[in-house]
């Protein structure tokens, strides 16, 4: 079907409209459209957004095929009305050669449910020793503009510093994991009082402060773009507050969980929680979310983590980090901001596609915008069910609660890759 006739639709909250996509635009919006040829949807009551886009994805492909794939990463993307993910660089091979994201472009392609942007590591082997060929990523097909070694800090910062410089030739950019690695030795959770209590060793907000406070120096005195991924406490807020007020060329990112889930969790010793950086307090929750309103953090990335059942289900200690983020993330920022449209879209949207370059992505659905695009239906309440989901594993910490909105379609360059709730192949 290359046309499709979206009836009664709000876009981004605004008065029902139909919305008409054909070869791969927005061709025409206003009531009462008529198309013959093109595929109806009848969207009462739903709101379409455009189709949101993740700068922190973990696929697995290549290495750990039995936790995700490229296919079922990107079936679980489109399902949470996602049009395009990008992939971290933590895989086995890990990506940090033009040949791996080449590859993992490629299977992006073949998979065809939404654009997959490969990540480059920033070191070889994320080992933190030597720089990996940036330039030969950067030119080769799949076009790499963001590096990460995340998973792994950049924890040298005369390796930190030569790669702003290195990708300041192309406006790359350095999205860093900010964890001292000295700090965080054996670190099970959060270091505070909950720790204490349970004799977790604990990862202390500092670690991460430090590290950003450290990256923002660097990256002013450069003169290049720095990323922060996953930011986590209160102070990092302050600290990227400032940085941001002086002009340093910074942004940020909190992934769902962090704006949801503290560190009390870890009470019940369930790995399912076990993330990095760790669950923190309440206190650093209310801190995120009024960044993530007033604009100190710039998106929401999911930092979907998917994790093979040994790898999860084993005693804390031996646990895996990580969480699945990616068929859950609309339902967690429509709970933590409300129905807020016009922010979702642009912490979920727009400004990650953005700070990407992907520049295909991010319009709001209007005459001439490319069709990728996506329906939420705010009313609906779901019970998330872990085997109900399309990722390969299973490690959601979402199991049985009950979460609102869920996504109805999505469409990437006007092929619809979900319908009714379903994904197309
Ligand atoms: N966020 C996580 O808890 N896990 C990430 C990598 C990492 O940041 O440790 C993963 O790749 O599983």
């Amino acid at each position: 079907m290359n046309a499709y006739l979206i009836r009664n639709v709000s876009v981004l909250g605004a008065a029902p409209t139909d919305v008409l996509i054909r070869d791969g635009v927005v061709a025409e919006t206003g009531p009462g459209l008529s198309a013959p040829d093109a595929g109806v949807v009848d969207a009462d009551g739903l709101v379409a957004l455009p189709g949101l886009v993740d700068l922190h994805t973990h696929l697995r492909e290549p290495g750990r095929e039995d936790a995700e794939t490229v296919e079922t990463g990107s079936r679980a993307a489109a399902l949470g009305g996602y049009t395009a993910v990008c992939a971290m660089a933590n895989t086995s091979p890990v990506a940090d050669t033009a040949g791996v994201v080449e590859q993992v472009w490629r299977l992006g392609r073949e998979a065809g449910l939404v654009d997959v942007q490969p990540i480059g590591a920033v070191t070889v082997g994320l080992a933190g020793e030597r720089l990996a060929e940036l330039g030969a990523m950067a030119d080769s097909a799949a076009r790499v503009r963001i590096f990460s070694d995340d998973g792994h800090c950049v924890a040298d910062p005369r390796l930190m510093r030569r790669a702003l410089e290195y990708v300041k030739a192309f406006d790359g950019i350095i999205a860093q994991h900010a964890e001292e690695p000295r700090l965080t030795e054996g670190a099970q959770m959060h270091e505070g009082e909950v720790s204490t209590r349970l004799g977790l060793t604990g990862w202390p907000a500092v670690a991460e402060e430090a590290i950003i406070a450290r990256d923002v120096l660097l990256a002013e005195h450069v003169g290049s773009r720095l990323h922060v991924c996953h930011v986590s406490t209160a102070g990092s807020v302050e600290v990227l507050r400032q940085a941001k007020a002086r002009g340093v060329r910074v942004t940020a990112e909190v992934t769902p969980h962090h704006l949801l889930l503290t560190d009390v969790r870890a009470e019940t010793y369930d790995p399912v929680f076990k993330v990095n950086p760790p669950l923190r307090t309440a206190t650093d929750i209310a801190a995120l979310r009024a960044a993530l309103v007033d604009g100190v953090i710039d998106i929401i990335a999911t930092d979907h983590a998917p994790h093979a059942v040994e790898d999860k289900e084993c005693e804390w200690a031996y646990a895996r980090p990580g969480m699945l983020g990616l068929e859950t993330a609309l339902s967690i920022a429509l709970d933590v901001l409300g129905p807020e449209w016009d922010l979702i879209a642009e912490r979920m949207s727009r400004a990650p596609a953005r700070i990407a370059g992907l520049t295909e992505h991010g319009h709001d659905p209007a005459p001439g915008a490319p069709a990728n695009l996506t329906l939420v239906d705010p009313a609906a309440r779901r019970v998330i069910e872990p085997a109900e989901l399309a990722s390969r594993s299973r490690n959601t910490p979402y199991a049985r609660m009950t979460l609102p909105g869920r996504i109805v379609a999505t469409f990437l360059r006007g092929e619809a890759t979900v319908l009714d709730g379903k994904a197309i192949k």
